[in-house]
């Protein structure tokens, strides 16, 4: 199994170069709908859009995560066309909070100056918040509360929260509390060097422990994905994220001028596409010295913010846009957030499609997020194997493998970088803008999450989608 799969991601690469060159661009729009809405709404994606994603520590770095999340919602609509006053709501993901803005939907919308009376809200759900972001815009439409919302998510890597130790903190609570000079000096007396030890954030699993990296080097290893597997995967995602780049095909970004400063950034840094061989002599950055999980192999620290507009197809056309999607169907999973933390693609994916009444072979577009290549290869495997569902899942039969000429051609979180809250958003974006390009009807998008969570998307090209 796995070394089948290993041959269809190079024959994928070699053949990805000639497929985007010759393939006609048709921006031709589909037949008609074919699910059917839920919701009594037909609840439609109009656009989204994205800072570029940058290396944390780069040209970001003096920024606060509001004003990128700001940029996103100017930018969307700037690029919609819409006034700030069509807004009924926004709900906005972040993962890493910074303590100063902690409703960073409600900072980011006074900041780009949104009425004072379109409510905003904050969701967090590991790297599935703006995703979050979304269903929950569609709820919020659904249940007639309101038309229009704009939901994104931002990630600010470049600055977290470090904390005193807890130690630190209590003893700086209770000196607060302190009446005279003499309790100060007491508390002062109980002070002890190692108080001053601070807390770092983690990218790691509250419940376990473990980071996500080490995890997914454990899971690599139990769905035995070689390194040189993990290493093919990543220099495809690179391979095609740097495609998708020089052809111009990332339109999702909105060039950013950096406040207080003359520079302007126009596209994502962390694409790299670098000589196999040269990925093979990385050392692993996890478990060491013997795991597969290394540097590159791996997503990357990244800052970014993504926004989109959804609202109901009738006030759509009020508007006078074009949508670009149908939202469809949509599901949340969780699992064991040990042993089957970064699996929720796996989990998702055959009960979306079962909601929506489709099969892997009706997906005309995955955009699934890449934690890690080994977590993408341990996922196609479990997709792949009749045992995996009948003992975990409970299911009868697999769901089967997606054909990976359609998977991912953009590149994905591997290459193109991931903040965590942003990347949902950009998923669908890319996944209505590839809907365009490659002439396709229906998109899945799917992605795992922190705590062992996992989401999956539906998504339906909308006969008026034509521009990107
Ligand atoms: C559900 C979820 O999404 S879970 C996923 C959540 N995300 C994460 O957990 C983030 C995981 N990633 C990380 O924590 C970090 O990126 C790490 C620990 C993997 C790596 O961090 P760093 O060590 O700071 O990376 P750094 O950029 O310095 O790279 C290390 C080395 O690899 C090299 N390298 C990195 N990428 C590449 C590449 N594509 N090609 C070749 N070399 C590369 C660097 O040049 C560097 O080499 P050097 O040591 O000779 O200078």
């Amino acid at each position: 199994m796995a070394s089948n799969l290993l041959k269809n991601i190079v024959k994928l690469d070699t053949l990805s170069i000639s497929h985007n060159v010759c393939l006609p661009i048709r921006y031709l729009a589909t037949a008609t709908p074919r699910i059917k809405d839920k919701t009594g709404k037909n609840i439609v994606f109009v656009d989204g859009v994205r800072t570029p994603f940058l290396l944390s520590g780069t040209d970001y770095s003096s920024l606060m995560p509001h004003q990128l999340a700001k940029e996103s919602l100017l930018s969307l609509m700037r690029k919609t066309n819409i006034p700030r006053e069509v807004v009924d709501y926004i709900v906005y993901g972040t993962v890493i909070q910074e303590v100063k803005t902690s409703n960073i939907a409600r900072e980011a919308a006074l900041a780009a100056g949104f009425p004072y009376s379109v409510p905003a809200h904050t969701v967090t759900m590991a790297c599935i918040s703006s995703n979050q972001g979304i269903t929950t815009g569609i709820g919020l439409i659904a249940a007639g509360a309101y038309d229009v919302v704009v939901a994104g998510g931002v990630e600010f890597m470049s600055d977290v929260p470090i904390r005193h130790s807890r130690k630190m903190r209590s003893l700086l609570l209770r000196a607060n509390k302190a009446k005279t000079p003499l309790d100060k000096l007491k508390l002062l007396s109980t002070f002890r060097p190692n108080f001053l030890m601070p807390e770092l954030p983690a990218v790691a699993e509250f419940s376990s422990g473990e980071t996500m990296g080490y995890s997914a080097d454990r899971l690599a290893a139990a769905f035995k994905v070689t390194r040189e597997e993990q290493d093919q995967y990543a220099v495809r995602s690179h391979t095609m994220a740097k495609q998708a780049q020089e052809k111009g095909y990332l339109t999702d970004i909105i060039p950013f001028r950096v406040p207080d400063s003359s520079k302007v950034i126009r596209a994502d840094n962390g694409i790299r596409v670098s000589p196999i061989d040269k990925l093979a002599k990385l050392k692993p950055a996890f478990i060491k010295p013997h795991g597969t999980v290394t540097a590159a192999n791996s997503s990357f620290l990244t800052d970014g913010a993504s926004a989109c507009l959804i609202m109901t197809e009738e006030k759509a056309k009020q508007l006078g846009l074009k949508p670009k999607l149908y939202l469809r169907d949509f599901t949340y999973v969780a699992q064991d957030p040990l042993d089957q933390l970064l699996l929720g693609p796996t989990y998702a994916t055959p009960k979306v499609l079962e909601k929506a009444g489709l099969t892997v072979n009706d997906i005309d577009v995955w955009e699934v997020h890449e934690a890690f290549a080994g977590q993408i290869m341990a996922n196609l495997k479990a997709m792949d194997s009749d045992f995996f569902a009948q003992k975990y899942m409970n299911r009868q039969s697999k769901v089967g493998v997606p054909d990976l000429s359609k998977w991912n051609t953009w590149g994905g979180s591997l290459s193109i970088g991931h903040p965590f809250a942003a990347t949902g958003v950009r998923l669908t974006v890319h996944t209505a803008n590839r809907l365009v390009r490659e002439d396709g009807q229906f998109g899945l998008i799917a992605a795992c999450a922190a705590g062992g969570q996992g989401v999956g998307m539906i998504v339906e090209r909308h006969p008026d989608a034509t521009a990107l």
